[in-house]
């Protein structure tokens, strides 16, 4: 007789663990390169649309998150979202073993997507793997169309040189006293960009006999500071008993520095204008009893007014208010600039030096 395998949903494999505090075994993490510093690799294949682990951290209200002080450092552990037309934030700074949040930026072909799951009447972001994830991969969301300092490294286009020591026969160009010469060909350029832009559909089909665990919207990410708003936070069609799947994607809204005598200066503000119905990411059909991934719904917010971003593999309490430099561009300067996104996914709030010195 045929036994059929029994799955976990992935929403209540989600759940057990948000449930237990408990990170997944199948995860590690390992110090990549001063660069990128941390980040999660897989110790187990891991299956499109699993649940991957939760990005765990301090819930507070949007305001308690502006009122934090913080380090440019720690203010790129700061997800905010946006659940109950409300504003939330979960404030990931504090150095506590868990996995979730060294998970790095991967925006052109992520591994997984970050949604919304409620339990207990508490929000929870929570990591799905959008594909299969072989062992050893490294696990990696899209922290949104933001212009993080590490994808300006990135190239476009990859071009492989490729030295070959031959006798060519056409030996115009080429010093007949050296037979051996090194020829330096160069093959055509090869294009590793691979953007995947798709219409979210939306997946507000949702399990009505499991209400604690729900994947909900994508937190809405929003970049705030201290005593501003700095997000028009539009109106949600977010209920307690109806709600729309949207996954979230991470990072970095607002662009602020501190100054020297203590006073935080906004120098750019991520774009929330752009509802998520816009952008593309993956998302969870709940309907479906895989809970598999529909990978070509990735988003990616857009147009944040980014330089640099504190590189995290600098342990926090090293980091220091006297490594941030003055901003030159003042707040209310910037106010007008300041992209809105619209969207409903969290955000990890980063910040930024000044793009130009001695204002
Ligand atoms: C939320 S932390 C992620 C964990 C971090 N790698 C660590 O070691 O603590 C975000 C920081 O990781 C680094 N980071 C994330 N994705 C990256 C990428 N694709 N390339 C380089 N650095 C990255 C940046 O320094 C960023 O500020």
């Amino acid at each position: 007789m045929l036994k059929r395998k029994t799955r976990i949903r992935p929403v209540d494999d989600a759940r057990t663990h948000i449930q237990s505090l408990r990170d997944k075994p199948e995860f590690m993490e390992r110090f990549i390169d001063n660069n990128k510093g941390r980040g999660v690799f897989a110790t187990q294949p891991v299956e499109a649309g699993a649940f991957v682990l939760e990005y765990r951290g301090e819930l507070i209200s949007a305001e308690e998150c502006r009122a934090r002080d913080y380090t440019e450092l720690q203010s790129t552990f700061l997800f905010e979202f946006e659940w109950q037309k409300r504003h939330w934030c979960i404030d990931a700074s504090k150095e506590d073993g868990t996995l979730g949040r060294l998970i790095n930026d991967n925006h052109k072909s992520p591994n997984c997507t970050m949604k919304k799951i409620i339990v207990n009447d508490t929000p929870h972001l929570c990591l799905f793997a959008v594909k299969k994830i072989e062992i050893g991969s490294e696990i990696e969301y899209n922290y949104g169309d933001s212009q993080w300092p590490w994808r300006k490294k990135e190239p476009k286009q990859q071009t492989s040189v490729i030295e070959t020591k031959t006798s060519l026969t056409d030996h115009s160009s080429h010093d007949a006293s050296n037979k051996d010469a090194v020829v330096t060909q160069e093959p055509k350029q090869q294009t590793s960009v691979i953007e995947t832009k798709t219409s979210l559909t939306d997946h507000s089909s949702h399990d009505a006999s499991n209400k604690d665990a729900v994947v909900t919207q994508e937190p809405k990410q929003v970049f705030t500071i201290k005593g501003f708003s700095l997000v028009n936070y539009t109106e949600s069609d977010e209920t307690d008993e109806y709600i729309k799947d949207n996954p979230p994607s991470p990072h970095c809204d607002v662009v602020r520095k501190k100054t020297r005598n203590g006073n935080i200066q906004v120098i750019g503000v991520a774009d929330f204008s752009d509802p998520l119905i816009d952008s593309n990411e993956s998302i969870v059909d709940e309907t479906d009893e895989d809970s598999s991934l529909q990978s070509d719904n990735e988003v990616v917010p857009k147009n944040l007014l980014m330089d640099r971003v504190p590189n995290c593999s600098v342990p926090l309490n090293e980091s220091s208010d006297d490594s941030i430099d003055e901003p030159s561009t003042p707040m209310s300067g910037m106010a007008s600039q300041r992209p809105r996104r619209n969207c409903h996914r969290p955000i990890q709030r980063s910040l930024v030096e000044s793009r130009s010195t001695g204002a």
